[in-house]
């Protein structure tokens, strides 16, 4: 089945931060994006495309804003949908007090599936169309995910939270339970439609190395499987953990000597990264998922873009909802370039949407699957609207090129700018049905 969309387009083909700028992306004032069974077929300027469309193909014309490919969450928490803006703690006491007790009720699969239904649709509302997403301890947390995500016919990767030390007994499993729910998870859904599962160990402080250890043996044996979990947040975390294992040369030594590093294996947060543990993320083509809001939000500190860059480090943009502010990749890309200011560093709108894009599919390991409109790419894609609000009306009419009118989404933009989300190259309905 063909579906053909007409319009602005912009989509990336490299890191604007290592190619020329005009290389790194693919601008097309009017063109046409043909998608043939919900995968790309074709870009290209309308002019030259519509007179070879076979007779009676209907052309969905999208005036007045700009095509781009849905965005890609590369942190995100869904249980903690309900818990978001918890006033007043930095990240250990906010865990002690706030999420360990929340996360408690995803015992219960249909509390999961319900938080889930709500949590999706808030995420397409937002024009996000992929997620790396953390569970809780209870296998049930994953099973309620994957079955929403799965109606919803959306590439999302999600995972069991392993903790065995430091957090209260009801979140508690053990390195084996951990293990073997992971696995029976693992068999059931990965690679199942568009699903595919992360090895999810919440962080140092809550795993002992006996489940580390368990951990790396899984990844070893299903070596297709993601690694997500946390790194180098806050400092009295860092402290904490340097006190828990103090035979390891540092935080990502933890991980490493686990063997949890590599191209799968993404990292969120890493504000206080040392050089030579980026450098080790580097060579073992290791992610981290910079989560702007969430880390001013808790007070973690501002993470250091251009030192991951120099250590080639694959980044993508995090929401790391709920603590996190908002699920709104363009607002979060609004705190990372003020995060950015703060370290006296810029952050080009080019840049900006290229982590959100294919920067987020490069740190999944998605590239060519989704994240830009590559020929045989799965057709998720957003339409923002450049005069949804009128503030950004008017703004808009002094943008001079695409630079501003990009940076312009990101400091102004939020859900209310996302128009339309297409997932497989089909609109979906994304109003939001409150749940209680
Ligand atoms: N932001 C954040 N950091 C963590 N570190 C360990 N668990 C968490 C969590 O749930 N959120
Ligand atoms: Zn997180």
């Amino acid at each position: 089945m063909i579906k053909v969309y007409r319009g602005e387009l912009l989509h990336f083909l490299a890191d604007p931060a290592k190619v020329a700028l005009q290389e790194s992306y693919q601008h097309i004032e009017d063109g046409l994006l043909i998608i043939k069974d919900g995968l790309v077929e074709q870009v290209g300027e309308a002019s030259e495309l519509l007179p070879l469309l076979d007779d009676g193909i209907e052309v969905i014309h999208y005036e007045n804003g700009l095509m781009m490919p849905g965005f890609i969450d590369t942190h995100v928490h869904y249980p903690q949908t309900e818990m978001i803006a918890s006033y007043g703690e930095q990240l250990l006491e906010w865990l002690q007090n706030y999420t360990f007790p929340f996360e408690r009720q995803f015992s219960d699969l249909e509390h999961g599936k319900k938080i889930a239904e709500f949590f999706l649709t808030q995420l397409l509302d937002a024009g996000t169309t992929t997620a790396l997403v953390f569970g809780t301890v209870h296998k049930e947390s994953v099973e309620a995910f994957f079955t929403i995500a799965q109606q919803k016919k959306l590439r999302m990767i999600c995972g069991k939270v392993l903790m065995d030390q430091n957090c209260p007994d009801y979140l508690s499993d053990t390195a084996q339970t951990g293990y073997e729910d992971s696995k029976a998870l693992i068999e059931k859904w990965h690679k199942t439609d568009r699903l595919q599962y992360a090895i999810t160990p919440r962080f140092a402080p809550t795993c002992s190395t006996e489940q580390l250890n368990k951990a790396g043996q899984l990844l070893a044996e299903n070596p297709s499987v993601y690694l997500h979990t946390h790194i180098s947040e806050n400092t009295n975390e860092i402290a904490w953990v340097s006190e828990l294992f103090p035979d390891s040369k540092g935080y990502l030594d933890v991980y490493d000597q686990s063997n949890l590093l590599g191209r799968r294996s993404v990292f969120a947060h890493g504000v206080h990264l040392h050089d030579h543990e980026c450098k080790r993320l580097g060579e073992t083509e290791s992610s981290i998922a910079f989560c702007p809001s969430s880390n001013l939000f808790l007070g973690s500190g501002l993470f250091n873009l251009k030192q991951a860059q120099k250590y080639d480090v694959n980044v993508g943009y995090g929401t790391d909802i709920g603590a996190g502010t908002t699920f709104s990749m363009l607002s979060t890309l609004n705190e990372g370039y003020k995060t950015q200011q703060l370290r006296a560093e810029k952050l080009s709108p080019f840049q900006s949407f290229y982590l959100a894009t294919l920067g987020g599919a490069r740190a999944l390991d998605l590239e060519g699957t989704i994240g830009n409109f590559t020929k045989g790419a799965e057709a998720d894609f957003i339409f923002l609207d450049y005069h949804a609000t009128p503030l950004m009306d008017r703004r808009m009419h002094h943008c001079k090129d695409l630079s501003e009118k990009l940076f312009t989404l990101s400091m102004l933009g939020d859900e209310r700018h996302v128009k339309a989300t297409h997932i497989m190259g089909e609109r979906v309905q994304t109003a939001i049905a409150v749940t209680t």
